[in-house]
């Protein structure tokens, strides 16, 4: 069976059309796909009304007891079962959940090293029984960004990094491609400019870039958690507008292709 991970961020789910318009596209992609969803500027939002202050270290959400609730309930909830909805009118048999539904995600809470990140959680297994199942129903699975210790704890877990797990995981048994949709054509060489897509990334020239500072900031752990899927078996990884992912399937340049320095392969 070939599978096809698609993640979208905050910065897609926070725009009603930009959401629609991706999840339109979504339902036409062909063959087997699971959609996994983040969701941090809503939870912001929400957390910032209710005196819950958003505060991030190098991408990562702080995550006290109150911001774990916000989470919760933002990812979980809010988000998770708006997408379900919109795509059953989708006609997409979509069924929402966490990595703590069917032990699908367990996770560790990321031990203090300098920074205490509280409730967050850093990915240990990953359990594809209850996906395999879902897909073989035609049921498309919806994951949101919230893994558990099996001791009866959530954890806030990056949705790029269940992505990628879930993704590294499946590719064990399966052709797995991998893609990530943000609110850009792609990997950028002038992150002002749509229109200056690199094409293709292999680590020699993602080396290079992040030397000339070409890449920063949340690129940066998109990009690690590419690679570190490929090197696991996935095949490919695609970076691009989510706006755009169709055409990623037609063989149009249409985003940033993640791929493996060719002579590894000799
Ligand atoms: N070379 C680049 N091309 C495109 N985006 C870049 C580049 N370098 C850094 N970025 C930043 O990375 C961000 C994407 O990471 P992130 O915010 O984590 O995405 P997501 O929307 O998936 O959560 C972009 O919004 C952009 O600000
Ligand atoms: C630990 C951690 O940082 N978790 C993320 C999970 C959501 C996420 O990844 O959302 P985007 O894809 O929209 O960035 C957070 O709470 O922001």
């Amino acid at each position: 069976m070939k599978i096809s991970i698609i993640k979208i961020g905050g910065n897609v789910i926070d725009f009603p059309e930009k959401l629609d318009e991706f999840l339109g596209q979504f339902s036409k992609f062909p063959g087997s796909k699971i959609l996994v969803h983040g969701g941090g500027i809503m939870a912001s939002r929400f957390g910032e009304s209710l005196g819950v202050m958003p505060e991030m270290v190098d991408g990562r959400r702080i995550t006290d007891k109150d911001t774990l609730d916000v989470v919760t309930m933002v990812y979980a909830g809010l988000i998770n079962k708006n997408i379900v909805a919109k795509l059953q009118a989708l006609r997409v048999n979509a069924i929402g959940m966490t990595g703590a539904d069917g032990n699908i995600i367990r996770s560790v809470k990321r031990p203090v090293k300098g920074i205490d990140y509280g409730y967050v959680g850093d990915i240990v297994e990953v359990d594809i029984k209850l996906i395999k199942h879902f897909l073989s129903g035609d049921l498309v699975p919806v994951l949101s960004a919230l893994t558990h210790d099996q001791q009866g704890q959530l954890l806030n877990t990056n949705a790029d990094s269940i992505a990628s797990a879930l993704a590294t995981s499946l590719a064990k048994e399966h052709e797995v491609n991998l893609y990530y949709c943000f609110n850009k054509s792609g990997v950028l060489l002038d992150e002002k400019n749509e229109s200056s897509i690199i094409p293709l990334i292999n680590e020699d020239i993602y080396e290079e870039l992040r030397q000339e500072n070409v890449i920063h900031s949340g690129m940066i752990p998109k990009l690690d958690n590419a690679f570190e899927a490929l090197q696991k078996g996935v095949n490919h990884v695609w970076i691009g507008k989510a706006e755009n992912l169709l055409l990623s399937t037609k063989g149009k340049l249409s985003g940033t292709i993640i791929e493996r320095n060719r002579y590894d392969l000799y």
